[in-house]
C-alpha cells in the first residue's frame, strides 16, 4: 500500500472548530483527507450547509450528533439526519434497545424518501473521555469498565446497528465478541508527541490499527497542530509502517 493509503481510508478528521470559515479552511489544507466528522460544535454553528460544502469536495461525512432521548424523538432526528445523505450517524447506546431500533429503522426511512444511501448509524459505548474510576464513582455504574463497553456493544448490535464507537483500547475484545462486520470507529486516539487533554482510553493511530478498528477519528493532534498538514503526514507515515 502506498504511503498515505491507510490513512486516506482509515482516519477521519474531527473538523472540531467554531464556525464554517475555520472547516474550509482546514478542509483546504487537508487536501489528502478524504473523510470529515462534523459534530456539536460546527453543525450547531453552521447547519446543514456545511454538509454540501463537504459533498462539494467529494468527502466522505462522518455526522455525529449523538443523538439521547426517548425512542420517537431519537427516530424522528435520525429520521431527519439520513436525509443529509451522510455516512455515518451517531446516537448513544444509552438510549437503550427499544430507542436504537426505532433510530434504525427510522435511518433507512428517512434515506429511502431522500432518495439517497442510509447512513451506517453507531452508538457511542461510553464516551473515551470517561476512565474506569468516573464510570464508578461519577456515573455508578456497578461493571468493570471492559464488560460495560461489551453491553453496549452487543445491545447495539442486537437492536441493528452496524457498529459503535469505542476506545481503541476495547476494540480487540469488541472485535472477538461482535464480529468482523461490526464497525468499530474509535476516536481517542493519540499519537505518542500528543497531549492527550481530556481522552482517558487512548491508543496510537498504529496500535488502533492493529488491534482491528475500521475507523480512526482524530481531532485536535491534526486540527490544532501548529502545522496541520505535518501533522497529517507524519500520522500518514506511522500507518504506512504498518501497512
Ligand atoms: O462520537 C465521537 O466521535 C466521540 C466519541 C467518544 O467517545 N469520544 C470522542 O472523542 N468522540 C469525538 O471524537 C473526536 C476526538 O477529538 P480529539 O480528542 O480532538 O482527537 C471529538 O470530535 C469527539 O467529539
Amino acid at each position: 500500500m502506498g504511503s498515505g493509503e491507510l490513512a486516506q481510508q482509515r482516519v477521519i478528521v474531527a473538523l472540531d472548530v467554531p464556525d464554517e470559515e475555520s472547516a474550509i479552511a482546514l478542509v483546504d489544507r487537508l487536501e489528502d483527507v478524504t473523510f470529515f466528522k462534523v459534530g456539536l460544535e460546527l453543525f450547531t454553528s453552521t447547519g446543514p450547509k456545511i454538509l454540501e460544502m463537504l459533498k462539494s469536495r467529494q468527502k466522505s461525512i462522518f455526522l455525529d450528533l449523538k443523538f439521547d432521548d426517548i425512542p420517537n424523538t431519537v427516530a424522528g432526528a435520525c429520521r431527519s439526519a439520513a436525509r443529509y445523505g451522510v455516512d455515518l450517524l451517531t446516537i448513544h447506546a444509552t438510549c437503550g434497545r427499544e430507542a436504537l431500533k426505532a433510530a434504525t429503522e427510522a435511518a433507512q426511512v428517512g434515506a429511502a424518501q431522500a432518495g439517497v444511501k442510509p447512513p451506517k448509524l453507531i452508538a457511542v459505548t461510553l464516551l473515551t473521555s470517561i476512565s474506569a474510576r468516573q464510570l464508578a464513582f461519577d456515573l455508578k455504574i456497578p461493571l468493570e469498565l471492559p464488560e460495560y463497553a461489551l453491553e453496549m456493544a452487543l445491545m447495539a448490535q442486537e437492536s441493528g446497528l452496524d457498529g459503535v464507537v469505542c476506545s481503541p483500547q476495547e476494540v480487540v475484545q469488541l472485535r472477538q465478541s461482535c464480529g468482523d462486520d461490526f464497525l468499530l470507529v474509535c476516536p481517542g486516539i493519540r499519537p505518542t508527541w500528543a497531549d492527550k487533554a481530556d481522552q482517558k482510553r487512548s491508543l496510537t493511530p498504529a496500535q488502533a490499527i492493529v488491534a482491528g478498528a475500521n475507523y480512526l477519528v482524530i481531532g485536535r493532534p491534526i486540527t490544532t497542530a501548529a502545522d496541520p498538514e505535518l501533522a497529517w503526514k507524519r500520522i500518514s507515515e506511522d500507518l504506512s509502517a504498518i501497512a
